[in-house]
């Protein structure tokens, strides 16, 4: 999609956004809240195996709910705010990092990019350039340098510490930052994800909307021994992630993946992932997945959640029916209103499961 199409393109968010996966932090648990009754019915169970046992507990979960609710419900203008602040008074540590150059990019990358591009590109040709699976269809690859690792996370520390006012990355990590937010969008995701990732993924991941992926979240995500030390199982609001470790340097904090989220746990085995620093791994957005805890030091990872609006719209990732959308803004989750998607699938060969 060029600049023309984009600005003309409206992205839309599923209304289950304020009732579904919100995540209970000290149960370590993704409930649903539409009303009292229903969510009873639903968690008090497995809440109260997990320790959730009085009336003042319970009452301490509803709180949170409600906070979360209008968290999320605040979220488009309070982001709108805190960009309007970020333009005004951030001034940047690093500006040239704010525009995509192939310089950022380690040689490696470009050349599978480049193969990928090519007319005959298939599948079983990038895996023979891709080192061998982390886990189930979790390839790991360099994407960026060194250098421009450093640069960037030198960038994010000098943002952290300014008095600019930062939001949080997703429901679930507390602290890190929304690159769309900082200004990092449109010169360096954005065409990151469509000049580079994007023909990657179309070969790996073309049963998951990997060949039509349409916009992203980008975000950073921070842990730290005085701040959140691990992620939970989960699985992303994303057809296709990309996850680069910045550094600094630190012990623990392997990835570990399982299955698809559709999979029953039980039927599950995870395998345990090294993150080096500077390297990349892409995975399925739907494949679960967490982060373990840090034992010393600070870990800092780059996230790119991207999205497919052809797959989306046909069923939301979140809460797996067709989505019901509000209008968002920016590339809000990625959903939009499908006029085009049949021709635009024909023409983009757009495979869908
Ligand atoms: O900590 C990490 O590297 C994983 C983060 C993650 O899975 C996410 O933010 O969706
Ligand atoms: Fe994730």
């Amino acid at each position: 999609m060029d600049e023309g199409e984009r600005e003309k393109q409206c992205f839309y968010t599923c209304r289950c956004y304020l009732t579904d996966n919100i995540f209970l932090e000290d149960y370590r648990l993704h409930v649903r809240y539409v009303t009292e009754q229903q969510f009873r019915a639903d968690h008090q169970q497995v809440l109260r195996s997990r320790g959730c046992l009085t009336d003042e507990h319970f009452d301490e979960v509803l709180q949170k709910i409600a906070q979360e609710v209008e968290r999320r419900q605040s979220l488009n203008i309070e982001s709108a705010e805190r960009t309007a602040a970020i333009r005004q008074g951030y001034r940047p540590l690093h500006p040239h990092l704010y525009h995509l150059q192939e310089s950022f990019l380690a040689p490696g990358f470009l050349q599978i990019v480049a193969y990928c591009r090519s007319s005959g590109a298939d599948q079983e040709g990038l895996l023979g350039m891709l080192q061998s699976e982390a886990a189930p269809r979790v390839f790991g690859l360099a994407v960026f340098t060194r250098t421009f690792c450093r640069e960037l996370l030198e960038e994010l520390e000098h943002f952290e510490r300014s008095p600019a006012p930062k939001g949080r990355p997703n429901t679930m990590n507390n602290y890190g930052m929304l690159l769309n937010e900082l200004g990092l969008d449109e010169g360096l995701t954005t065409p990151l994800r469509e000049r580079y990732l994007g023909p990657i993924a179309s070969l790996l991941y073309p049963d998951c909307g990997g060949r039509c992926l349409d916009s992203h979240k980008a975000f950073v995500v921070k842990y730290d021994l005085r701040e959140d030390l691990d992620l939970s199982y989960h699985y992303d609001n994303a057809e296709v992630t990309l996850n680069v470790s910045l550094g600094k340097d630190f012990t623990g904090g392997n990835l570990y993946f399982g299955d698809m989220k559709d999979v029953p746990l039980g039927d599950t085995e995870c395998s345990e992932v090294e993150h080096r620093v500077s390297a990349g791994l892409l995975h399925r957005g739907q494949q679960m997945h967490g982060a373990l805890p840090i034992a010393a030091g600070q870990r800092w990872s780059l996230i790119v959640w991207m999205r497919a609006s052809r797959q989306r719209n046909r069923r939301c990732p979140m809460c797996s029916q067709t989505p019901s959308l509000v209008r968002g803004e920016g590339f809000a989750d990625g959903f939009t209103d499908g006029v085009g998607d049949e021709e635009g699938a024909r023409n983009a060969s757009c495979v869908l499961t």
